[in-house]
Formats: C-alpha cells, sequence, structure tokens
C-alpha cells in the first residue's frame, strides 16, 4: 500500500469519484456523487432511505458500473477496460446481505472466504478479534443477528484489503462489539486503509469526512413481468 505520489508532488488520492451518477431500471438512483480520500480516510455516508447510500457502495466496489461520472483509484480511471478487475482484490464490501452458510461451521465460513481469496492462516486471529472463538466449531445456523454481523467482520480481517467499504456495520452489535469495529476502523486507517461507513446510526469515526446523499423522488411507473425476471 505505498503512497502514489506525481511527479515530486504532493500524494495522488487513493480514490476519487467525480460527477458519478448510477441508474437502475430507468430510475436515476445517484447523481452527481464527488469525494476524494487519502491513504488513511474516512468517510461516512448518510442520507433517507433509498437515497442510495448502499447502492453507491455497490458501484465503488465494482458490482455495478456507474451510468456515468469516473472513479479512479490510485489516479487510474476505472473506465479503461480491464481495469475494474484489478481494481476489486482492493475492496472488501460488508453488506446487508451477509452470505453466511448456515450449514458450514463459523470456522468455515470465515476460512472458506480466506482460502478463495487466496489467504491462509488468518481465520482463527479474525474470529478471535470478533469473539467468536468459542463459537468457531458451530454451525453458523445458530448465530444471533449480532453474531452474524461479528462472522462478516471476521471475514474482513481475515483478508486484508485496503479500501472497506461497511453497510450499516454497527447493526446488530451490542455495546462491545461497536466498541470493536471502531477500533478495527482506527487501527485501519492508522496503517494507511480507507474506510466508508454508510449508517443511519452515529458512529465513531475520528476526523472522518461526511458526505450526506439527498432524498430521491422516485418515478414510479407500470412494472411487467420482465422487471421480476
Ligand atoms: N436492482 C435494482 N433495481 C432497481 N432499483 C433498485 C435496485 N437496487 C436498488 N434500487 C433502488 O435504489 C434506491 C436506493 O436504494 P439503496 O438501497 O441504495 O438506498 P439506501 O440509501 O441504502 O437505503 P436505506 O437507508 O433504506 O438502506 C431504492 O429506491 C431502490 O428501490
Amino acid at each position: 500500500m505505498g503512497i502514489v505520489r506525481g511527479r515530486g508532488g504532493p500524494p495522488v488520492p487513493r480514490l476519487i469519484a467525480s460527477g458519478l451518477a448510477c441508474m437502475r431500471n430507468e430510475q436515476v438512483i445517484i447523481r452527481d456523487v464527488n469525494m476524494t480520500l487519502h491513504e488513511g480516510s474516512g468517510l461516512i455516508i448518510t442520507g433517507p432511505n433509498a437515497s442510495g447510500k448502499s447502492t453507491f457502495l455497490r458501484v465503488l466496489c465494482g458490482f455495478i458500473k456507474p451510468s456515468a461520472g469516473r472513479l479512479l483509484w490510485d489516479g487510474v480511471d476505472l473506465s479503461q477496460p480491464g481495469l475494474y478487475d484489478l481494481y476489486r482484490p482492493n475492496v472488501h464490501l460488508v453488506a446487508a446481505k451477509d452470505a453466511i452458510k448456515k450449514a458450514l461451521t463459523v470456522y468455515e465460513n470465515v476460512h472458506f472466504w480466506e482460502m478463495l481469496e487466496g489467504g491462509e492462516g488468518r481465520t482463527t486471529g479474525a474470529l478471535e478479534t470478533m469473539g467468536l472463538g468459542h463459537l468457531a466449531q458451530e454451525q453458523a445456523v445458530v448465530l444471533s443477528m449480532g453474531q452474524r454481523k461479528r462472522l462478516q467482520l471476521a471475514r474482513m480481517l481475515a483478508v486484508p484489503r485496503p479500501l472497506w467499504l461497511l453497510d450499516e456495520p454497527s447493526v446488530g452489535l451490542d455495546a462491545e462489539g461497536v466498541e470493536i469495529l471502531e477500533e478495527l476502523i482506527a487501527q485501519h486507517r492508522h496503517q494507511g486503509g480507507i474506510v466508508l461507513v454508510a449508517t443511519h446510526v452515529p458512529i465513531n469515526l475520528p476526523d472522518a469526512l461526511a458526505l450526506r446523499l439527498p432524498p430521491r423522488v422516485p418515478q414510479f411507473r407500470q412494472y411487467t413481468a420482465a422487471d421480476y425476471a
């Protein structure tokens, strides 16, 4: 994660969104979103329900292509062919849907992900950090909502990546869990990582930037069977 510098100039921002827009189903979900983030940055994204916070994170993680605007990573415009594929391994999204496999053990849920991503040896430590070590050999089906969130965060820790995109990461966590989360974010930023948090719940990210998305007024239309296919 070395600092990228222009020739003799200040560090190049790691992540830039410029005039970013996203349409889904012929609806504008987000428009003209701008941000510039350097190593160690934190950004708290707020906005009313349906304002596009989750959509914005999904665009940033490369699941949805922007409809307009530009996204740059280390100064490179990701709209160029093939570059999203190179960028994606830098990003970890903690989404509302947790993709936890109930039939696997807690350990396997993290280890499976770690192996998929080419890592090895971090699963046990990640579970311990999230206070799930004692449940490692239990099937994930027994986990409570807050424990599932802890498992999601353990998966993130098992595969180190510079850019964390966290969608409502504290929902379901108890006070101790929130404290661990805030400490992890602080450590990650201290090591040069970047953390974006979309949330309705206040979270302590010292010196974080703020982005508030405006309310969306959806254009309702008649839906057809094709929309649900
Ligand atoms: N695949 C999709 N197709 C069509 N519309 C979508 C799709 N995904 C999301 N949307 C619409 O995008 C809008 C924004 O949704 P999103 O989940 O990004 O908002 P949000 O700000 O995260 O909301 P909340 O605060 O309720 O979590 C919603 O109106 C939703 O219906």
